[in-house]
Parts: structure tokens; C-alpha cells; sequence
């Protein structure tokens, strides 16, 4: 796969018209407006079953995840079972994160791990689709660390992460959310598999050792027009599938299928949950991995935390069964899930301008 395929292109006939909007990944989109709106709506699934011992109540949400994939390949999820208490306590300990001082905060600068997406990147390091100014977010990133998966097989396994110093309670507060959102992404992966027509239990064993990734965003309000400047520029995720946890600024906006800019506006206590990358190959398109982006004109400071759910690195994006035929053959190489994340993050990294 090319190295070297990174297009940051927008049209020039962007200005709140039709345009279209070139990712990081070199593949090229086209909205109808880029101005967002609320009028279109992603769906909302009461999770309450997922954790049902009934197996109909099991297969109900399935269904509901099935429509939602591939019709949106957005939704949130309501009554998933983590409290939101643990959320608030992930953005408090983010805020006491991003106020630190820039230069303590670049002593995890996510340049100094080849490879992974983990550690700090500044404010405007990014420029996602080449607007006039560069992405206005800032975040911090870590890894899966088998030592804090309470269901580690092995728990010596070492994690690239890295961690600030001085910030007592900072790694474990993050940890204890993570360890929740685990959990339920470990659940929603029998649930999708239920939701590919596939037994429950298909994925399971590529989930002991999982690629989850999270991080958490800051967003000061932007002053520039959405024609200029975006929180985070259009792009897809990694994964097979991210559950965003957003606060109640607003700003997350979704690529509609027919080409209109979506508002995915805070819903209390909900999780936005999107299909990511190695999903959508494995299942041969069936399911949408979705462009996004983040403009905050709220008004006020936004924050996020998305965890990043995957098959274990080694794993093959080999097709689902049930999504390939001879009428529908495999649309993709088959590559290893750990090789598609090496691929992205160093599209990425590569253009961070505090790398340079
Ligand atoms: O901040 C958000 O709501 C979403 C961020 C996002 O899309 C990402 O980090 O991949
Ligand atoms: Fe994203």
C-alpha cells in the first residue's frame, strides 16, 4: 500500500455551496453545503439489551445496530450501562490535563513514539483538508495496556503509551473510563457480530488483546468560518468502531449519504457510536465508515474523549462471511488490521508541523 498518497485538497467552490473535501486517506467526498444541519437526525438505539440474558433482546438491538450501520454508519447509543458520572470524571481530568503548561505537556509529544498514535499533539499541528488554517483541537492519546485490562490474559504484554509526570490520578482516572468503555465495546462486538447475521461469538477471540486506543480533545470556540478552519478536519476512523463520548457543547458533524453536513448534537448521558475503517473493509462496504469533523462555534471550550475499538494487530481484515458472494466479491487487499493503523497514523504524523 503507497506511503505517500496524502492529498489535502478542498475545492475552491467550497464557500457554503457545493464542494468537496479531500481526506488524509486520499479518498475525495462531496457535500451539498457546508454548512451543517440539525434538520436530519442519526439515530438513537436504547442499548438496554445488550446486556439482556434473553437472546431476542440481544437480537433486537442487533438488528436496530445493523439499519444504523449501513444506512448512517452513525449512532448513539442510550442506557448502555456506564454511568455518567465516570464521563464527567474523564473530562475533569482532561481540563486539569490541557491546562497544563505547553512545554510540560510537550514532554509527551506524540512525535517521540515512532509508529503510534499515543502522547500529546498541540493546538494547530494538524491540517486535516487543507483549509486556510490548521485544525483548532489539541489531545492527548494512549494505548491499550494489558496491564489494566481486568480481563488480560496476559498482563506483562508492555504498552507504547506515555505518561505526563507531576499529574497525580491523571493515568488512572483515565484508565477507570477506559476500563468501562472497554467493557461495553467488548459486548457491542458480540452485538455486531449478532447484527452481521453471524454467531455471537465470531469475533471474540480477536478481542482478547484489542487495538483500543483513546484520547481526549480539547476545542477552544474557533473564530474562523467553517469555510477556513475546522476543530478536526474531515476524516474516517481507524478501527472497526469509535464511541464518542462528547460534552454538551455541540460541534461533532457527520457526512450524510446524500451529501448534508448532519449535526450529531449532545444527547445526556448518550455515547455516539460510528463504524470505522477496518470494519467497513471487512464487511466489504456493507457497513459505512463515516466521514466527521468537529467545528465548535458554541461559544464555549469543547471537550471529547473517543476510544478506539479494533480486532487484535494481527489480526487479517479478511471479509465476514456474510458480506461476500460470488455476485460480491472482495473489494479490498487483505492486510492486517495493525498494518492499516501503521499506515494512517503515519499519513498523519507525518504531517505535524511541531515534527518539523
Ligand atoms: O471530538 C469528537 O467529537 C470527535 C473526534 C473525532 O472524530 C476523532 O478524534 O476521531
Ligand atoms: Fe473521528
Amino acid at each position: 500500500m503507497s506511503q505517500t498518497s496524502v492529498a489535502t485538497a478542498i475545492s475552491p467552490s467550497s464557500k457554503s455551496g457545493p464542494g468537496t473535501v479531500t481526506l488524509m486517506n486520499g479518498t475525495t467526498h462531496s457535500f451539498n453545503s457546508n454548512i451543517s444541519t440539525a434538520l436530519k437526525k442519526i439515530p438513537v438505539i436504547d442499548a438496554t439489551g445488550i446486556w439482556s440474558d434473553n437472546f431476542e433482546d440481544r437480537k433486537v438491538v442487533a438488528e436496530e445496530i445493523r439499519n444504523a450501520s449501513t444506512e448512517v454508519g452513525f449512532f448513539y447509543l442510550i442506557n448502555h450501562g456506564v454511568d455518567e458520572p465516570h464521563a464527567e470524571a474523564c473530562f475533569e481530568q482532561a481540563k486539569r490535563f490541557f491546562a497544563l503548561p505547553h512545554e510540560k505537556k510537550m514532554e509527551v509529544f506524540t512525535g517521540l513514539v515512532p509508529n503510534e498514535y499515543v502522547g500529546f499533539h498541540p493546538m494547530e499541528c494538524y491540517n486535516r483538508n487543507g483549509w486556510k488554517h490548521q485544525d483548532l483541537s489539541e489531545a492527548f492519546n494512549w494505548n491499550y495496556d494489558a496491564a489494566e485490562d481486568p480481563e488480560a490474559v496476559d498482563k506483562t504484554k508492555p504498552s507504547k503509551s506515555i505518561w505526563p509526570s507531576d499529574l497525580p490520578g491523571f493515568k488512572e482516572g483515565m484508565f477507570s473510563y477506559h476500563t468501562k468503555l472497554l467493557q461495553l465495546a467488548r459486548r457491542l462486538t458480540q452485538i455486531f457480530a449478532l447484527a452481521l447475521h453471524m454467531p455471537e461469538d465470531t469475533f471474540d477471540k480477536y478481542v482478547r488483546e484489542p487495538e483500543a486506543g483513546m484520547r481526549i480533545l480539547h476545542y477552544p470556540e474557533q473564530v474562523h468560518s467553517v469555510d477556513d478552519q475546522n476543530g478536526i478536519g474531515a476524516h474516517t476512523d481507524v478501527e472497526c468502531f469509535t464511541i464518542v463520548t462528547q460534552d454538551s457543547a455541540g460541534g461533532l458533524e457527520v457526512l450524510g449519504k446524500n451529501g448534508d453536513w448532519i449535526k450529531a448534537e449532545p444527547i445526556p448521558g448518550s455515547l455516539v457510536v460510528n463504524i470505522a475503517d477496518c470494519f467497513m473493509r471487512q464487511t466489504n462496504d456493507f457497513f459505512v465508515s463515516t466521514v466527521h469533523r468537529v467545528v465548535n462555534k458554541s461559544g464555549k471550550e469543547r471537550y471529547s474523549a473517543p476510544f478506539f475499538f479494533g480486532f487484535d494487530r494481527n489480526k487479517l481484515l479478511e471479509p465476514i462471511p456474510t458480506c461476500v458472494s460470488e455476485e460480491n466479491p472482495m473489494k479490498y487487499p487483505v492486510i492486517t488490521g495493525g498494518e492499516y493503523y501503521r499506515w494512517r497514523t503515519n499519513i498523519q504524523k507525518n504531517t505535524n508541523v511541531f515534527s518539523k
